[in-house]
């Protein structure tokens, strides 16, 4: 892995893209994936066959049968097992209690507008398995989707592997389906002759997949861009240079497109840091960076900027920012609190937004899952009410928008 040094005294903007350049960008992907994703929605199955044999680990049909599920997590090492149960039940605690309430409004006029929150109907997970399988994605997903009321879960992973089959008993999909990469989500998103297609396709993966998402969006609901992994590191003094060091190691281990940055003002606390990963990470094709700036304040303006998917606050300076985060896609505050935890079984979600996406995006909650719609009932409120429309549907230009109102001014005479 290459290692950067950088020192920044002036624009946290200019600095952070200069980070996010360590990594290509997504647009390198886009003709090759919008190729495939008009492949599929022209010709369907035997597009989507002649992709998955040409990009994907091939070990079976493309349907997983629910039985295969079943023996794999019977064969599973109950070690794995209690820890993917500790995963489902601190990740269904969390996206429960995100859960909202409808909302009846009582307005002036008389009128009411409820505010309904539905799930939609059919939901997929994908689940990266290019260079790991990612049985803990399933978790994240499937879970969360069941607890925003989803009726159909959909699972998609290239290869299948066996821990990942294991995790969608565990948590329940519907159906499985041995595909991935972008031909896997347009066929989820415009259905072939075996796969229906579905209302939301959520979950992680290589540029690839969420380049695929982002241009089959509109035509199906997503969550958002949750591509190549990335941690910001904010540490002061105080914090503990092997555990900083390691947890930036951590998150490299997702490779090629990953980011792993340590912002410091502690130049000695850098200096040890350095010493470790430049030691430890020869190999790791992740990219890295370690920055030095004039003090903490100016290292979260950094971090805010580059809008990391995971921030983690080590060092009593950097711990008391907290409260002052609005960019990252989950922060983890104090020494104990690595991203790995969260990768697995804190019950924060690690279906997050990367490269920035977290200046406007949020993490997997049901609300990914679900709709909101007014639900309005205007009764005696008509008269009233089209006292104040009428005319602005007049101004607009739209008579009968205007008489649709009027005419319910005296229903009864
Ligand atoms: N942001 C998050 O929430 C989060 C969570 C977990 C993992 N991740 C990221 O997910 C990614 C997983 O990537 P992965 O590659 O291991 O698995 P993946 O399943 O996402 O991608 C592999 C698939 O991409 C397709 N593909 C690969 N090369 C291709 C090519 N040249 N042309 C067309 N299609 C091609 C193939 O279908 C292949 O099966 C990592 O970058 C990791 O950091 C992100
Ligand atoms: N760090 C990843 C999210 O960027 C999640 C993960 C799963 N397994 C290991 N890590
Ligand atoms: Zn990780």
């Amino acid at each position: 892995m290459n290692v950067a040094r950088v020192q920044v005294d002036g624009d946290p903007v200019a600095a952070a893209a200069s980070l996010r350049a360590l990594a290509p960008p997504g647009v390198s992907v886009s003709g090759t994936v919008s190729e495939i994703v008009a492949s599929v929605r022209a010709r369907g199955e035997s597009a989507l066959m002649e992709y998955v044999e040409r990009f994907d680990r091939v070990d079976g049909p493309l349907r997983v049968e629910r039985h295969e599920c079943e023996e794999a997590l019977a064969a599973l090492d109950p070690a794995v097992r209690t820890g993917l149960e500790v995963a489902v039940r601190n990740v269904r605690a969390v996206a429960e209690a995100g859960m909202a309430d409808d909302l009846d409004v009582a307005l002036p006029e008389g009128q009411t507008v409820t505010l309904r929150e539905v799930p939609v109907r059919r939901a997929a997970i994908y689940t990266p398995g290019g260079r790991n399988p990612y049985p803990s994605t399933v978790v994240m997903g499937v879970v969360t989707a069941r607890a925003a009321g989803v009726d159909e879960v959909v699972v998609c992973a290239p290869g299948a592997h066996p821990v990942i089959l294991a995790a969608c008993a565990l948590c329940g999909a519907d159906e499985v389906w041995r595909m991935g990469g972008a031909h896997a989500v347009a066929a989820l998103a415009y259905g072939t002759d075996t796969v229906r297609r579905v209302d939301v396709i959520a979950g992680p993966g290589s540029l690839y997949v969420q380049e695929a998402k982002r241009q089959v969006a509109g035509d199906v609901g997503i969550d958002g861009f949750a591509g190549p992994s990335d941690v910001l590191v904010l540490a002061t003094a105080g914090a503990d240079p092997r555990l900083v060091a390691l947890d930036l190691l951590a998150q490299a281990e997702h490779g090629d497109g990953t980011i792993v940055v340590l912002v410091t003002d502690d130049a000695a606390l850098r200096e040890a840091v350095g010493a470790i990963v430049d030691a430890e990470a020869a190999g790791m094709d992740a990219a890295g960076a370690l920055v030095l700036v004039p003090d903490p304040a100016a290292g979260l303006a950094v971090a805010e900027a580059f809008a990391p998917e995971h921030l983690q606050l080590m060092g009593g300076a950097a711990e008391a920012l907290a409260t002052e985060v609005r960019s990252a896609g989950c922060v983890f505050v104090g020494s104990q609190s690595a991203t790995a935890f969260g990768d697995y079984v804190a019950g924060s979600n690690h279906t997050l937004p990367t490269g920035g996406a977290a200046r406007f995006a949020s993490g997997l909650s049901t609300r990914h899952f679900r709709r909101r719609m007014s639900v309005v009932r205007i009764g005696d409120a008509a008269g009233a009410l089209a006292r104040a429309g009428a005319p602005v549907a007049q101004a607009e230009g739209f008579d009968r928008h205007a008489a649709s109102m009027r005419v319910r001014e005296n229903p009864s005479g």
